[in-house]
């Protein structure tokens, strides 16, 4: 899509959820302004991209939400959250699973914890701490967007996973898919963004699945 067709809303969101309550509504709009205003203090979001926060941010973060379908009860940990991405969309869809999001940086995870805040997330926590030290199998589903190469991410990812057939790690990837997969000697499920979305403009143009 060229850049000039862009007409970044909220709306876009309904267009691929159709069934979001007046509540996850109200949150996803809100998230322009409080965007808006982090962005303006610390850089979360790229400032060549804070005008098309749907497009670019929010609707590739839930193209996870269109793959797969996370479990009341269920446990998701975003690793190298940074703003919320992907993790802040998807607790917003998923109103029902346990979400934590940690980041490394603590001023991004206290814009995390106002965003969370504002929006009245209580299922969802954030934490400065690094991937490495986290818990193990604390977790059913890790995501991730834009953190480390996949071996890395996996080797991350396979520590805090809980055994489970349905569980795993799901990440947006872009970058040399052979060379990651081939160097993690893991056996992912690859979806294609592109036809999901009708969106060709996303770095990461791939959505991977690695079960645990
Ligand atoms: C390029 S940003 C992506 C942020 C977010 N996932 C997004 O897509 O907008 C990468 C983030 O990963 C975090 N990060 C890198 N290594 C990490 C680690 N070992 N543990 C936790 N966070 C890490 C960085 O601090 C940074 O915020």
């Amino acid at each position: 899509m060229p850049e000039q067709d862009i007409q970044d809303s909220a709306e876009l969101i309904t267009a691929y959820f159709p069934d979001l309550t007046p509540a996850q509504k109200a949150q996803f709009a809100a998230l322009a302004e409080l965007y808006h205003f982090w962005n303006q203090r610390i850089n979360v979001i790229s400032r060549k991209d804070i005008h098309a926060l749907y497009e670019r941010h929010v609707l590739h973060s839930l193209s996870i939400g269109l793959c797969y379908r996370f479990q009341p009860g269920q446990q998701v940990v975003d690793i190298g959250t940074g703003g919320g991405f992907p993790g802040i969309p998807l607790a917003i869809l998923f109103p029902e699973t346990q979400f934590i999001l940690i980041d490394s940086v603590g001023k991004k995870i206290r814009v995390v914890q106002d965003i969370i805040y504002q929006l009245k997330l209580v299922h969802v926590e954030a934490w400065q701490q690094r991937a490495e030290k986290l818990p193990a199998a604390c977790c059913d589903y890790a995501v991730s967007r834009a953190v480390a190469p996949l071996p890395v991410l996996w080797q991350w990812a396979r520590h805090i996973l809980k055994a489970g057939k349905e569980n795993g790690l799901i990440c947006l990837k872009g970058g040399d898919l052979s060379a990651e997969i081939r160097d993690c000697g893991c056996q992912p499920v690859i979806h294609a963004l592109y036809p999901l979305l009708q969106r060709d403009y996303f770095q990461e143009k791939y959505l991977l699945f690695v079960p645990v």
